[in-house]
């Protein structure tokens, strides 16, 4: 059976890599340099970085040229995220060499774009699916954006071919993955799914390697990492057990 695949997640607000508390604007801790902290997990074994520019997730800015000098500089695999709405800012990201790009609010209000880009770039886009309860959310995650299962369908039948699922409750707060969530999104898509929010302990990342035959191939982590819950190396060794 193939191994949880694990993206620690390097979040850029200002030129510094940050995590937030719910993804609420205004609850950074800030952890320095972008490029230190995404060299430092490499260093440490990952296969995957997880890099997002919040600002332009926000709408307050860009780390455009930051995020694109770490995505160069990385040896590993990129999932990019943040304010990828357009044919401009998707051009810019995939330009970057990254291995995808992972789509939020444009899945939410322009579809027959993201049915567009899906269909020309294949498995290089991902659509994040954001939600609180059932409902998506969109623009830094302040706007509501329709309903989790029904955009899921739309986007299955339209060939997306992944989805990174996060529970924005659970987001920065080390409280534990939402399980019952991630079990119900694989039971309505075949496309694999890549968990993200709450990760708190190895035992969480024992519990989301239970879950790769339903259909969860990855687990971005963030807070558990930057405040020292474990380090990469352990994680790394959790999944491969
Ligand atoms: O990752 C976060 O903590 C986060 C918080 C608030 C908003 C967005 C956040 N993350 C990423 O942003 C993209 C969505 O960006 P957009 O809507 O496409 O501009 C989403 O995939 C999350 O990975």
């Amino acid at each position: 059976m193939p191994k949880l695949e694990l993206l620690p997640a390097v979040d850029v607000r200002d030129g510094q890599a940050v995590r937030l508390v719910h993804g609420e604007s205004g609850t950074e801790t800030s952890y320095g340099s972008p490029l230190e902290a995404a060299l430092a997990w490499q260093r440490s074994g990952a296969e995957w970085l997880h890099l997002v520019d919040l600002d332009a997730a926000f709408g307050t800015g860009d780390n455009r040229e930051l995020i694109a000098e770490v995505a160069r500089a990385m040896d590993i695999k990129v999932e990019l995220s943040g304010g990828i709405r357009d044919d401009a800012s998707l051009a810019a990201a995939l330009a970057t060499g990254c291995t995808r790009v992972n789509l939020g609010t444009a899945a939410l209000e322009t579809p027959e774009w993201v049915a567009k880009v899906i269909a020309e770039h294949g498995d290089k886009i991902a659509v994040g699916l954001d939600v609180r309860g059932t409902t998506l959310r969109g623009r830094g995650w302040t706007r509501d954006g329709g309903d989790l299962y029904e955009t899921l369908a739309r986007l299955d039948s339209e060939g997306c071919a992944r989805y990174v699922v996060t529970d924005i409750a659970k987001d920065g707060t080390l409280q534990g993955p939402n399980l019952e969530l991630l079990k119900n999104v694989c039971a309505a898509t075949d496309k694999p799914v890549v968990a993200s929010g709450g990760v708190s302990s190895l035992d969480d990342l024992r519990a989301l390697s239970s879950l790769v035959p339903a259909g969860v191939e990855g687990a971005i982590v963030g807070k558990a990492l930057y405040a020292k819950a474990f380090t990469l190396e352990e994680a790394l060794a959790a999944v491969s057990a």
